[in-house]
């Protein structure tokens, strides 16, 4: 059995990545967000395009202004109004001002803006009333915040809402991104029925179909539904070899241990795949098969990734969650950031593990005024009890030789799902 960080290491080592050219595509700005972006992006636009003013007053000549006083006010005869998205049209001379609006662009001759509030209008004329002004006051310099031509997005970064934002300032509306990776999800089993299938005694319901399909999705892959198979050499066989034909990884669950009716390993070997990894010391998840399949013209020269999960539920959520979530980030483009995501928190409760493979203890993750703070989930942690892993957001590790851990003690957690809500000490009752 392979320690978890060895297999993680090993695992994130056979993923290659999506090539940004072979496996490209151009989405717009309204359905770019959370894709990866492939190519880079550089701008023909200066940002700010040009000086404008920050601020509703006066576009002035510093040296104008250079030497006013509260006591000895300035006046300047005002020559143009230009409100933001207009071209000014005169110079500004010395002696003379333009009333500016904020994001109006600066005049020629002008060189500093003096705010409103600062000023007194009369007729024609304003008074600057106050010391002088910084030189360049509330002037957004062009250039000052991008120059064009240099680059603007790295490709590997997730698209964002500030990302999209700069898109679209930048008028990129066609916007290259990596394709979605494609999953395929089969389930394994003689005793699995669909959610819609009458019960008959000692069936399951194929849960884990959902949340591997849902846990693919909300990595940004595509998950293609395969269905449940039995534990048939014959039929399984025939799935997996389509799976890998068109998937680009290929999760299945059940099948990996070795009860009698457990094929899947032996089947990847008859399919030529290389098998790198077979089990894990993690609890649950033990029985975690990893293998490749080499790159051919069906799998558009790529090779395929193959993990053969645990069947049982909660094992095969926390097989994803510890090794195929960061494989199918890396797969997807992604440059780092690949997790998975440890935190440290406080336990809230004595926890125990038998202290012979690293435990996943499922509980949820609080960031209360700034710290985190892991709550054991109450009930089995039976790897076939998937009720209280409703709400889970983190996992406890308890590592190998260390088989108790006391209340109050900080742990290592893993986070999943969706990010953590920071709540006060007073909020949390
Ligand atoms: N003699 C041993 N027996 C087992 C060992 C072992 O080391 N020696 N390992 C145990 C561990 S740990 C796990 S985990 C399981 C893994 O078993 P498999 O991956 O072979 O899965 P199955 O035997 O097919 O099923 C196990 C369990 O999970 C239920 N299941 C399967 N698929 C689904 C699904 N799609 N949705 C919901 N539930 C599913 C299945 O009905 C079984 O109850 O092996 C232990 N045994
Ligand atoms: O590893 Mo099994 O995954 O303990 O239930
Ligand atoms: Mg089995």
């Amino acid at each position: 059995m392979l320690p978890a960080s060895q297999a993680e290491a090993m695992i994130l080592d056979l993923v290659q990545p999506l090539d940004g050219k072979r496996h490209g595509e151009v989405v717009t700005l309204l359905t770019a967000i959370d894709r990866i972006l492939a190519a880079p992006v550089v701008s023909q636009l200066d940002f700010p395009h040009w000086d404008n003013s920050a601020m509703d007053g006066y576009a002035v000549r510093y040296e104008d202004v250079k030497s006013c006083h509260a006591d000895q006010p300035i006046a300047l005869e005002i020559v143009e109004e230009i409100r933001a998205g207009q071209a000014p049209k005169r110079e500004i001379k010395p002696g003379q001002a333009a009333r500016i609006f904020t994001g109006g662009v600066m005049p020629s001759g002008a060189d500093t803006v003096v705010m409103q509030e600062h000023t007194k209008r009369e007729g024609d004329r304003v008074m600057i009333l106050t010391a002088p002004p910084e030189e360049k006051a509330f002037v957004r310099q062009g250039a000052s915040y991008y120059q064009a031509g240099t680059p603007l997005l790295l490709p590997g970064i997730a698209l964002q809402p500030p990302e999209l934002a700069v898109l679209a300032a930048a008028q990129c509306t066609q916007i290259k991104v990596y394709r979605r990776p494609r999953v395929a999800i089969l389930s394994t089993g003689d005793e699995l029925i669909t959610p819609d299938q009458p019960l008959q005694l000692g069936q399951i319901v194929d849960s884990n179909q959902y949340a591997l399909a849902a846990l693919v999705a909300q990595t940004g892959a595509e998950p293609l539904h395969l269905g449940i198979f039995p534990d048939k050499p014959n039929v399984l066989r025939r799935a997996i070899s389509q799976a890998i034909a068109t998937a680009d990884v290929v999760l299945s669950s059940g099948g990996v241990s070795v009860g009698d009716y457990d094929y899947v390993e032996q089947i990847l070997a008859e399919l030529g795949a290389t098998i790198h990894i077979r089990a894990v010391a993690v609890k649950p998840g033990k029985p975690l098969t990893f293998a490749t399949f080499p790159a051919s013209a069906a799998s558009k020269h790529k090779p395929v990734l193959y993990f053969g999960l645990p069947g049982n539920p909660v094992s095969a959520l926390v097989s994803f969650w510890r090794f195929v979530q960061p494989a199918l980030r890396k797969l997807s483009g992604l440059a780092h950031s690949w997790g998975p995501m440890f935190v440290q928190a406080r336990s809230q409760h004595d926890l125990k593990s038998d202290g012979q493979r690293e435990t996943y203890l499922w509980g949820q993750l609080h960031l209360i005024d700034g710290a985190h703070e892991f709550h054991l989930a109450d009930g089995s942690h039976s790897s076939g009890n998937l009720i209280n892993l409703a709400q889970t957001n983190g996992l406890a590790v308890i590592p190998i030789g260390q088989p108790a851990i006391s209340k109050g003690e900080i742990i290592r957690v893993l986070q999943v799902g969706t990010p953590l809500i920071p709540l006060t000490q007073t909020e949390q009752y």
